[in-house]
């Protein structure tokens, strides 16, 4: 996906690491747009329980999947997700879809579906913008495995927990299962735990925000030349 000049920026990561929020920001200094590939996986979790289609039913959550008239924002000022034609960005992020969101995850049809939608999503924004990041967990290995630039971005247990924390306020110790037990059972369909051949890590344990995504962007002028 190293399309003629387009730079295509593959992040992926365990949770809490800072993927998206950092993505953002590179996004914006290359000015290039931004995809958030979790959200689609949120968004199918939240219509399927708007539908009442039982998070379980494999077949029938992968037929939602087919059918999702899901529109996403990529312009990393205002990323944005649509569910025809409605904004659900805030409701895609309610703890209730959070703790639900990998039973849609790791349906295979599910993830067939989606990742052919974002291969096309980042060939189409590419075209527009000369680029595109795009970081989910198995964009460096199976949605863009040809990407300019493929980074795993890495933190510590404790370092997650405490943004996660401070991001919703509660106590650290609480996020452990959110972003532990979520992780193992995401882990079990993607690889994003540990690097694949060729992708960087970039550890931002011991980085602030600003220092991790000038990281990202190091990382990018030594792999693509831009930054
Ligand atoms: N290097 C950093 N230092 C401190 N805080 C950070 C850093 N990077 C990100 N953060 C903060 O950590 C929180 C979690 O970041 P973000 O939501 O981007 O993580 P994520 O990896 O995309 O998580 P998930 O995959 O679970 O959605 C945010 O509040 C973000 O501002
Ligand atoms: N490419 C992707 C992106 C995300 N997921 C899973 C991981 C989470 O359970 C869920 C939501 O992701 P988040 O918004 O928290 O980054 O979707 C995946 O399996 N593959």
């Amino acid at each position: 996906m190293s399309n003629g000049s387009h730079v295509v920026v593959a992040i992926d990561g365990p949770s809490g690491t800072g993927k998206s929020s950092v993505s953002k920001a590179v996004a914006r200094k290359l000015g290039v747009g931004f995809l958030d590939t979790g959200a689609m996986y949120r968004a199918l979790t939240w219509w399927c329980l708007e539908q009442q289609i039982e998070l379980t039913d494999a077949d029938a959550v992968a037929a939602a999947s087919r059918d999702l008239p899901l529109t996403m924002g990529t312009d990393p000022n205002h990323p944005d997700v649509f569910i025809d034609g409605r904004s659900i960005e805030v409701h895609i992020r309610e703890s209730r879809i959070s703790q639900s969101v990998s039973t849609v995850a790791t349906n295979l049809d599910v993830r067939a579906d989606m990742q052919q939608r974002q291969r096309e999503l980042m060939a189409q924004v590419s075209e527009q913008t000369g680029g595109v990041v795009a970081e989910g967990r198995d964009i460096t290995t199976v949605v863009a495995p040809d990407a300019t630039v493929r980074i795993l971005m890495t933190a510590s247990e404790e370092a997650r927990m405490a943004r996660r924390s401070k991001q919703l306020s509660v106590t650290a110790e609480s996020t452990r299962s959110q972003i532990v037990d979520r992780d193992r059972v995401d882990s079990t369909v993607s690889t994003f735990m540990t690097a694949a051949d060729g992708v960087v890590t970039v550890d931002t344990s011991h980085l602030d925000f600003e220092q991790s995504v000038q990281a990202v962007l190091h990382v990018v002028s030594a792999e693509a030349g831009h930054e």
